[in-house]
């Protein structure tokens, strides 16, 4: 059938919960749940070849310096490799003391002693035993009335309780209890209730603290939308009885891409517990995911309890286990989330970041928190092991302040705005022609290329070799705008300098109001080359004995109309001394305006 056939005569929509005075939708998620990962259970079960013992110890390490203090780690009755990986870390000691691994059991005799078995002289166990108890379950899978769905779970929960206080007597383990009612969001809300209370009065040993036995209620498929889930966690939460003893707990899947939110707002309907796995691997198409839960909290500003301040670790391990790639946009955890390729993007981030250099700055100087506030990045990406590196990208779609936000990270240049605009058309031609993105390297090289860099040193057809500039003090010269005529006689400087032209040096010299108008009053005597400056900006890279300084020039025709708008050529110098970066700057924009002109020979003078 075609999607365009009516859905109506084939998918039946949810029954939403009559819950008046639902109190959920007015509370905040600020609570920490305890988190329970599932990664070495839900989430092995669903690869196409569940892991080896040794990818499910490499993995249980790394949830281990996750901070994760519950870890279902395996289905222990499933198979030999889950039940050996189980009695290794017991008797191998690498469970901690404070941790307590989860084992899952359906409600079978022969399974439950199995799975006892496997967990024998463990400290801290729990022991999750499920059966399914939505109605499509009770009639196509079971078989079974309610009255038998419900009869089941008693008498498997009392088999537990029973080898509990035996494997207690024998090796003096501490066990908890959770009951899962398999499908509870598509079970009647009613039914679910009961079915738990008499799986808690067959318990016998529901306590306070650590001691509370867990219902799981899982939204095993996701059939509704989050709030409905919400709503079912909150109702159960009203009507069980002895609330404060015991734990109720999450499991969301993910089939209509809401588990997050089903988690998190049913989190405020009451949830003190959320079972999930990292990136959300599990069955279809997943469980909730931990990090990310774990991650929107942590940006909130609420330490969630759980350390992924290494991503990239937990990346590369469960890529490594499960053998799935995290998607690049997965929230926190793909490798473009961080990366804006769009231009007003790129603008927004170049100035929210010296908007927040600034900000922090205030704050460092009072005393106060460096709250992290920036344009499209929720989150520092330092704060999980990640660089600024991939922030700005820059493609066809990019703009000149991403571009600029480069060349100022990866060089200490920062361009005046209008050279920014000339330089974003430089890389813009070039993306463009090759319809691809342009990497660091490439902007850096386009950079020097364009600006006669030449990496270490200048090149270009005109090099500026060795110069003098007489006169009074230069530094007040040049301070003076320099390329502003029309001065007093006693403030004129004189340029004696040798440049090479074309690789042949040649002696030029030149007068001026500073030394940047004394060059071009050279370059216009000796090669007729006659331009005028229009913009001069300057500034310091780095402090102390290694300080520098870069000049940026912006020159024109001097012939031009300085009514009519003329586009100009820009040049960047740099140097150690003002003067010297003043003057590279204008022999690289000169450099850029002659293009392959031909220089008069008669008016070079030969060294
Ligand atoms: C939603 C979830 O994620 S639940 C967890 C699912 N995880 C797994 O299934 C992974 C591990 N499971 C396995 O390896 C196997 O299913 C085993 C070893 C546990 C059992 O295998 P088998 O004995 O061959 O049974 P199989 O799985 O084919 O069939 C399930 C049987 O158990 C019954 N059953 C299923 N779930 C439960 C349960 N929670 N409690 C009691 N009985 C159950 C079924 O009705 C069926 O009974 P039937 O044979 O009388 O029709
Ligand atoms: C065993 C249960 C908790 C489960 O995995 C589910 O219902 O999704
Ligand atoms: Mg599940």
């Amino acid at each position: 059938m075609c999607m365009l056939a009516d859905p109506s005569v084939k998918y039946k929509s949810y029954t939403p919960l009559k819950l008046v005075d639902r109190q959920w939708p007015s509370k905040v998620h600020d609570k920490v749940p305890i988190w329970l990962s599932t990664d070495l259970r839900d989430g092995n079960q669903a690869l196409a070849t569940p892991m080896t013992v040794e990818q499910k110890t490499i993995f249980f390490d790394q949830l281990l310096k996750c901070g994760f203090k519950e870890i279902e780690i395996s289905y222990p009755a499933a198979s030999d490799t889950d039940f050996g990986f189980t009695r290794g870390l017991i008797e191998d000691g690498k469970i901690p003391d404070d941790v307590w691994i989860q084992v899952l059991t359906p409600a079978r005799e022969d399974l439950i002693r199995r799975t006892f078995e496997a967990v024998a002289g463990a400290k801290h166990v729990i022991i999750h035993m499920y059966n399914a108890t939505c109605p499509m379950f009770r009639e196509v899978v079971f078989k079974n009335s309610k009255e038998e769905t419900l009869a089941l779970a008693v008498k498997h929960t009392k088999l537990v309780a029973q080898l509990a206080d035996d494997y207690f007597e024998k090796y003096g383990m501490r066990i908890k209890y959770e009951y899962s009612p398999e499908t509870f969001s598509q079970t009647e809300p009613d039914f679910a209730v009961e079915i738990c209370e008499a799986v808690k009065t067959a318990w016998g040993k529901a306590g306070l603290g650590e001691e509370r036995m867990i219902f799981n209620l899982p939204a095993t498929v996701e059939i509704a939308p989050p709030n409905h889930y919400a709503d079912q966690i909150e109702y159960f939460c009203r009507h069980i009885s002895e609330r404060e003893k015991i734990v109720v707990s999450l499991h969301p899947h993910n089939d209509r891409g809401t588990a997050i939110a089903a988690a998190e707002l049913a989190c405020t309907a009451g949830a003190d517990r959320v079972e999930g796995c990292i990136f959300g691997n599990g069955e279809r198409t997943g469980n909730v995911d931990i990090a990310n839960l774990a991650l929107n909290l942590y940006t909130q500003g609420i330490h969630p309890k759980l350390d992924f301040s290494d991503i990239q670790a937990c990346i590369d391990i469960v890529n490594h286990c499960n053998d799935l790639p995290v998607h690049p946009r997965h929230p926190y955890a793909g490798e473009l989330v961080f990366t804006a390729f769009s231009g007003s993007h790129q603008d927004a981030i170049k100035k929210g970041f010296e908007a927040q250099a600034k900000r922090h700055e205030e704050a460092r100087a009072k005393g106060e928190p460096l709250f992290w506030d920036m344009p499209y990045l929720p989150i520092d990406p330092l704060d999980i092991g990640c660089n600024y590196e991939a922030v700005i990208r820059v493609n066809s779609q990019s703009g000149k302040g991403g571009i600029a936000y480069l060349v100022k990270t990866h060089l200490g240049l920062d361009m005046p705005r209008k050279m920014q605009i000339a330089f974003y058309k430089v890389i813009q031609d070039i993306s463009d022609k090759e319809a691809r993105e342009m990497t660091v390297d490439d902007i850096t090289t386009a950079f020097h290329t364009t600006y006669h860099l030449g990496g270490t040193k200048y090149d270009g057809r005109l090099v500026l070799r060795s110069f003098k500039i007489s006169g009074e003090h230069f530094a007040d010269a040049i301070d003076q705008a320099p390329y502003e005529e029309g001065e007093a006689p006693d403030q004129r400087r004189h340029f004696d300098g040798s440049i090479s032209v074309d690789g042949i040096l040649r002696a030029i010299h030149g007068n001026g109001n500073g030394p940047l108008s004394a060059i071009l009053d050279a370059l216009k005597t000796h090669l007729d080359i006659d331009l005028t400056i229009r913009e001069y900006v300057e500034h310091t890279i780095g402090g102390g004995k290694n300080a520098k300084a870069a000049s940026y020039v912006e020159v024109i025709e001097a012939a031009c109309d300085p009514g009519q708008r003329q586009e100009g050529w820009w040049g960047v110098g740099l140097d150690t001394d003002i003067a010297g970066a003043g003057l590279r700057a204008v022999l690289s924009a000169v450099n850029n305006a002659i293009g392959d002109r031909k220089l008069l020979d008669n008016q070079i003078l030969q060294n």
